[in-house]
């Protein structure tokens, strides 16, 4: 009889995850049978109480004292239980036994128990947890009432949703354990069933085994005591126990080979066991962090009860306050009322005056409108008497103002009249580099400190003195010089004809006292803004139109220089109304509004020189240059009319050329010169002695001049003289030219009348000093000299400086 072989195959080497399947009550699932024990004696730990167990490895292990500390530790002795899992073999040789103790089964039982039951804890715990954050969580959040508390507050949440990710973190965490102990678990259960049935099988084989040892021990015993035949059974029987022998030794390999599993299962169970130690740790780490989460909530939870309780002190304290507040308005409130009470009843009785009042005042303004009407009409005649009566009185005003405005002009005129109708005042100009070095440029010239009137001239080592109006001395400025003038100025706009002359030899400084420099002007520039500025002042009385021309007389030729054709000669001519009155048709005659105009006028009239002279320089030294200014004014509220005018007449020099021996042209020029200046002093000595016939024809500057020199018209006459050595010979002619002409006037007051002697004598030494050279006069100062330069002078702005341009006005 062949023994049956039975093969031994429990494939691969299981892995121990998934050795054992957990449900959420800590019971293995439904359907999955548990592993049962071996046998007693496998089960050395029993179970103390459902979800309990007692620790320890076997009778020698610590007793489990601390069941529920042990409880979470208790997979790990159970665990290693599982190494006692062994498939013992006799030997060969012995009664064939297959020996299989499954000593840790029942552990690994508990073991898996214990985890479901810490599983299941901490479920709970996480569970607990999550209530609680979400009870925080649906609190409502205390009313505010400090800074500290909302940012404790805020602290609290921040926390909070902390420990709810920490949570959640580990809730994963602890989900993947469970997996993971649930996969270890079937795996287990998957070993232990696979176990059963080697043991099982490998039982059902030794039985056999043994049956049939027992029978051929039987059969060989039997055979023993029969016969050869019997041997030979024997003999075959012992072939077949070879066979048997044959059988156990396969039988004993496929043991080795299940020992072999078995040493791997065991090895496979112990990386199950350090994974389950390592699975132990974390949820220990987990649990402590739980706990600390839970003391943090726990604290966080005791803060949020404080404040919430102070929060509830604070409203409590805050509606007692308010409330005590209340009750005191509401006393003053009362009180108040009482008073309004009483008040009210006092205002009663006032209550019904004012009522009455009111109605009186409703019936006074029922009739108002007729009142009204009443009060404006006798105020509409009260007004219209007053403005009858201011209007007398402004016309009243304005006949006293007109009265005294001619009072004014009468005034102004006779102060000019008793200063003088013709007046002559001296100007030394002072030394200038052009006068050079040495003793010709000594000055000889010094003035009286007590009489401004006075001046002192040494003149060949004798001392000579003149009495002027007044002398400027070379500290004099423009402005001294203007302020003699100025009143005359005035006169002009009055409607009175002026003439100012400037007399002097060349170089003495005539254009620098008539026109000056654009920093330093003259009196030309002067005499025109004060005419502007007065004629302004006027305005809202008067209505001024101010108008100006420029002439030159050269050689006794009359020529217009703001003319289109300056090298037309003109003439002077009477009137053909019938007045008396001269013109020089083709004069230009400009409209002036303001300096600047004038300005333009002046390059205009330089202009035209420029392009008729060669040598302009030369040529207004030795020509009489004229503006004329003429001033019309009508008087707004009366229609009066006014015309005054304004001359300004830069002389040429009168040094005496003919002296020196000057022929040709020059001599002509000189004889000019000498003639018209001549003329000049015998129209002024004629007008002083007030003869009845006055040679104004003798030239053309007198002849032009003559409605501004002749009646109640005003002239004044600078004589410019240098103060140096060189020049005394000129200077001591022209103070005596000066003094002369002043001398002759027969005016009011204390002034002397000396016209014998200024017709007789002047006019004599007048003429040989045109007709016949004196040999005894220096002619050290030559025609011309100083003609270079003349700065600031009118005559300056007539330099050369371009071609002519269009008449700018
Ligand atoms: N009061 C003064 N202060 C300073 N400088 C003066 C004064 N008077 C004249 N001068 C200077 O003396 C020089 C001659 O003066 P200006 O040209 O006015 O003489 P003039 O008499 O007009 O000569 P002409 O007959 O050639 O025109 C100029 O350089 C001028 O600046």
């Amino acid at each position: 009889m062949v023994p049956s072989r039975r093969t031994w195959n429990l494939g691969a080497t299981p892995s121990l995850r998934g050795l054992w399947r957990v449900g959420r009550a800590g019971e293995p699932e439904p359907g999955m049978a548990r592993p049962a024990p071996a046998s007693p004696a496998a089960r050395p730990f029993p179970h103390t109480g459902p979800g309990r167990l007692r620790t320890g490895r076997g009778k020698d292990s610590p007793a489990g004292g601390d069941e529920d500390s042990g409880a979470r530790s208790a997979a790990r002795p159970a665990l290693a239980q599982c190494r006692a899992l062994s498939v013992d073999w006799a030997g060969p040789g012995s009664p064939h036994r297959l020996y299989l103790t499954l000593q840790g089964g029942t552990d690994l039982e508990k073991h898996r128990d214990l985890l479901m039951v810490e599983n299941e804890r901490l479920r709970q715990e996480m569970r607990r947890c999550e209530a609680e954050l979400q009870e925080l969580r649906a609190k409502p959040a205390a009313p505010c009432t400090g800074c500290e508390h909302s940012q404790e507050s805020a602290q609290l949440r921040e926390r909070l949703s902390q420990l709810q990710l920490e949570v959640a973190e580990n809730k994963g965490l602890l989900s993947e354990l469970n997996l993971e102990v649930q996969q270890k678990t079937d795996r287990l259960a998957e070993v232990e069933l696979r176990l059963k049935d080697c043991l099982a099988e490998k039982a059902q084989e030794e039985e056999r085994l043994s049956r049939r040892l027992r029978d051929s021990h039987e059969t060989i015993a039997s055979l023993r005591a029969q016969s050869p035949p019997i041997k030979y059974v024997i003999k075959t029987v012992e072939v077949e126990s070879s066979k048997t022998k044959q059988a156990l030794s396969e039988s004993q390999a496929r043991n080795q080979h299940l020992q072999e599993q078995v040493a791997m299962q065991r090895q496979v169970l112990k990386e199950m066991e350090q994974q389950l130690q390592s699975s132990h740790q974390l949820t220990a780490q987990l649990r402590a962090q739980i706990a600390m989460y839970e003391s943090e909530l726990e604290r966080a939870h005791g803060q949020m009860l404080e404040e919430m309780q102070s929060l509830e002190e604070d409203k409590n304290r805050a509606i007692e306050e308010a409330f005590a507040r209340a009750q005191v308005e509401m006393k003053a409130v009362h009180e108040n009322l009482a008073g309004v009470r009483t008040n009210l009843l006092t205002l009663q009785p006032a209550l019904r005056t004012l009522t009455n009042d009111y109605n009186g005042l409703k019936r006074q303004v029922r009739g108002f409108p007729l009142l009204l009407q009443e009060a404006l009409k006798s105020v509409k005649a009260e007004i219209g008497q007053a403005i009858e009566e201011v209007n007398s009185n402004n016309q009243e005003l304005l006949r006293k103002y007109r009265r005294e405005l001619q009072l004014r002009k009468k005034c102004h005129n006779e102060l000019v009249r008793l200063k003088g109708n013709i007046r002559v005042i001296a100007r030394v100009r002072p030394v200038t580099k052009e006068d050079g070095e040495g003793p010709e440029a000594t000055n000889a010239v010094t003035f009286d400190p007590d009489d401004d009137s006075i001046i002192h001239l040494l003149h060949k080592g004798k001392p000579v003195s003149f009495e002027l109006d007044k002398v400027f001395s070379s500290q004099a400025s423009q402005q001294d010089v203007f302020q003699e003038v100025q009143a005359l100025i005035t006169s002009c706009i009055d409607g009175f004809n002026v003439c100012i002359f400037a007399y002097g030899q060349t170089g003495a400084g005539k254009t620098y006292t008539m026109e000056g420099t654009p920093e330093n002007p003259g009196i030309n520039q002067r005499a025109l803004r004060l005419l502007f500025s007065e004629v302004q002042e006027k305005a809202s009385d008067w209505e001024y139109t101010i108008t100006v021309s420029a002439a030159e007389i050269y050689n006794e030729v009359l020529r217009d220089l703001l003319g289109q054709e300056p090298q037309e000669k003109l003439e002077i001519r009477l009137c053909p109304d019938g007045s008396g009155q001269l013109y020089v048709p083709g004069l230009t005659e400009f409209q002036v509004q303001s300096v600047e105009d004038i300005n333009k006028v002046f390059e205009f009239g330089h202009t035209n020189r420029t392009t008729e002279f060669t040598n302009l320089n030369e040529h207004s030294s030795r020509s009489h240059a004229l503006l004329i200014v003429t001033v019309r004014g009508v008087d707004c509220s009366t229609g009066l009319r006014t015309t005054g005018k304004l001359n300004l007449v830069d002389l040429a020099g009168s040094e005496r050329v003919g002296k020196s021996g000057a022929e040709g042209s020059r001599l002509r020029e000189a004889q000019h010169i000498n003639k018209s200046l001549s003329a000049l002093g015998d129209v002024i000595a004629a007008l002083r002695s007030r003869q009845g016939h006055v040679p104004f024809r003798n030239s053309k500057l007198t002849y032009l001049l003559q409605d501004s020199l002749s009646g109640d018209s005003k002239t004044l006459m600078v004589v410019q003289v240098s103060p140096v050595e060189k020049n005394t010979s000129e200077t001591l002619y022209s103070l005596k030219f000066a003094e002369r002409v002043r001398s002759v006037e027969l005016g009011p007051g204390s002034r002397r009348t000396e016209l014998g002697s200024w017709s007789s004598q002047e006019h004599l030494e007048w003429e040989p000093a045109c007709q016949m050279p004196q040999p005894s006069a220096r002619a050290h100062s030559a025609p011309g000299s100083g003609t270079t330069s003349r700065p600031g002078s009118i005559r300056r702005k007539l330099q050369p400086s371009g071609k002519s341009r269009p008449l700018p006005v």
